[in-house]
């Protein structure tokens, strides 16, 4: 089939290069020139395992090409939507700004038989207004929503073989227009349904809710095990054997219950943000309310950790203070640095005066942009060098793997916090280190 993917960021690109990977002629577009030179090139402009080489392998098939020009658009039938929704300046709202424009430069391009397929994140009601513009304009193109779950870090695999695919079409199951956009959505995603991934048919409202219910869900449980963090301090508990404890009850399960800094990222925040104001403006805000707290909660661990900080480090001010911070990125396997708790902290750390020095694997170029009064180094040895307290924020493999006898060398005074209750506090608290957790004796 002929697809065309608009907006290429971390979901867009990584869409684009497997809808080649299974069988499809494809063209991704994006106002951004510099990230399409890189995807045009065969590069990926973003840190995403297994990306390098999907783009490599597909641009080699001659399937996959990049453009700044919308107009390629016109040669195919089936259209992706992936550009952002951000978080609104100033208010809980999704910004609908570049669905928007986007959905009005591409009803400018199809023609009758296409299908426009959303997968932004949307606020419920979205997809609806958007299907009116576009029959307006091409009365003989349908749209459908097909909410997208991959995570980053996974994306490659998630994307080629998801848990679940869901369709939402016009006038929901049963409906004739639906119908065929379920045809011609089970042909674009033959290779994933072959290997028996389940697909649920429904209407839009339903397909836009599924998404936000899921991260919603998802934050809910890490604030959870975060709240259960928080009385684990208090009481003297470990919350790391709690979440063992409760998650081997299969109901409950056991991912999703790593406390610690809590979730960042460009989606679980902004999402559940979005979901209170939408509901507000349905009048149901009664319903999720709850949000309200799970959000709270998680920025509350941001503000535990700096607190935690000048508490380890005595008597002496953090004003002047050398901290070694390890991870930047919202989570490790990623160079995305948008709502990270890392770097939030890192970033108050700062302004309180402390002389924060910053590394990540991947994400420091993102890190500096967003903040670039921080000292950024290479490896976690030249961070730790003269540090006064060691902070891990973000669970690289590399830092979960650190030596703390090694370590301990290098540094002013044997503090560690561990943001992400990933280290042995036995190991690290035998090579003379103050080893403090969040919600961890
Ligand atoms: N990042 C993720 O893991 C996932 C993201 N999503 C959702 O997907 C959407 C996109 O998210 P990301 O890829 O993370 O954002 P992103 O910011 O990385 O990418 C968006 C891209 O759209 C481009 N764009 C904006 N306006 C455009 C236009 N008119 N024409 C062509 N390109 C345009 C931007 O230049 C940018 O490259 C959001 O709604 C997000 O909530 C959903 C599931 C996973
Ligand atoms: O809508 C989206 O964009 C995506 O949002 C999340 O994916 P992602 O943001 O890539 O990352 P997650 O693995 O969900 O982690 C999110 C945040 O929660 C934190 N987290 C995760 C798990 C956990 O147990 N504890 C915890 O604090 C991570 O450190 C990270 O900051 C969802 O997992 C995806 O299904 C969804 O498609």
């Amino acid at each position: 089939m002929k697809i065309s993917v608009v907006g290429c960021g971390y979901l867009g690109a990584v869409h684009a290069a497997c809808m080649a990977k299974l069988g499809h002629e494809v063209v991704g577009v994006d106002v951004d020139q510099e990230k399409i030179d890189a995807l045009a090139a065969g590069k990926a402009p973003f840190f995403e395992p297994g990306l390098p080489e999907l783009l490599t392998e597909t641009h080699a098939s001659g399937r996959l090409r990049f453009t700044t020009d919308m107009d390629a658009i016109r040669d195919a039938d089936v259209h992706f939507v992936c550009v952002g929704t951000p978080q609104q300046a100033g208010s809980f709202a999704a910004d609908l700004t570049y669905v928007d424009t986007a959905f009005r430069e591409v009803a400018a391009r199809v023609k009758t038989g296409d299908v426009v397929v959303g997968k932004s994140t949307v606020p419920v009601g979205t997809a609806g207004r958007l299907a009116a513009e576009l029959t307006a304009v091409v009365p003989g193109a349908t749209l459908a929503w097909n909410p997208e779950f991959l995570r980053e870090g996974f994306a490659v695999k998630d994307t080629l073989h998801p848990d679940r695919i869901v369709y939402g079409v016009t006038g929901g199951v049963g409906d004739a227009t639906g119908e065929q956009t379920v045809t011609t959505l089970d042909a674009v995603y033959a290779g994933a349904l072959a290997g028996g991934t389940p697909r649920i048919v429904t209407d839009f409202a339903t397909a836009e809710l599924v998404k936000v219910a899921a991260n919603s869900f998802l934050a809910t449980k890490i604030s959870f095990i975060n709240a259960m963090a928080e009385l684990c301090e208090v009481a003297g508990g470990d919350v790391t054997q709690l979440a063992d404890a409760i998650g081997h009850d299969n109901r409950i399960g056991r991912r999703f219950l790593n406390a610690g800094l809590g979730f960042g990222g460009g989606c679980l925040p902004k999402d559940i943000r979005a979901f209170m104001a939408r509901a507000e403006e349905l009048g149901a805000d009664q319903a999720v309310s709850f949000l309200h707290e799970i959000d709270a909660i998680n920025l509350r661990r941001r503000q535990r950790m700096v607190d935690l900080t000048a508490e380890v480090l005595g008597d002496q001010p953090v004003a002047g203070a050398r901290v070694a911070v390890l991870g930047l990125a919202f989570k490790p396997n990623s160079d995305d640095t948008r709502d990270s708790p890392a770097l939030d902290v890192a970033a108050s750390l700062h302004a309180l005066g402390a002389r924060v020095v910053a590394t990540d694997p991947e994400a420091v170029v993102n890190a500096r942009r967003r903040v670039p009064g921080l000292e950024y180094v290479r490896t976690a040895e030249e961070a730790a060098a003269g540090a006064d307290v060691v902070l891990l924020l973000t669970e690289w493999q590399q830092y979960r793997d650190l030596d703390p006898t090694a370590l301990a060398e290098l540094v002013a005074h044997r503090r560690i916090l561990d943001g992400r209750n990933v280290l042995d506090p036995i190991a690290w608290r035998a090579a003379g280190w103050t080893y403090r957790a969040l919600g961890r004796p």
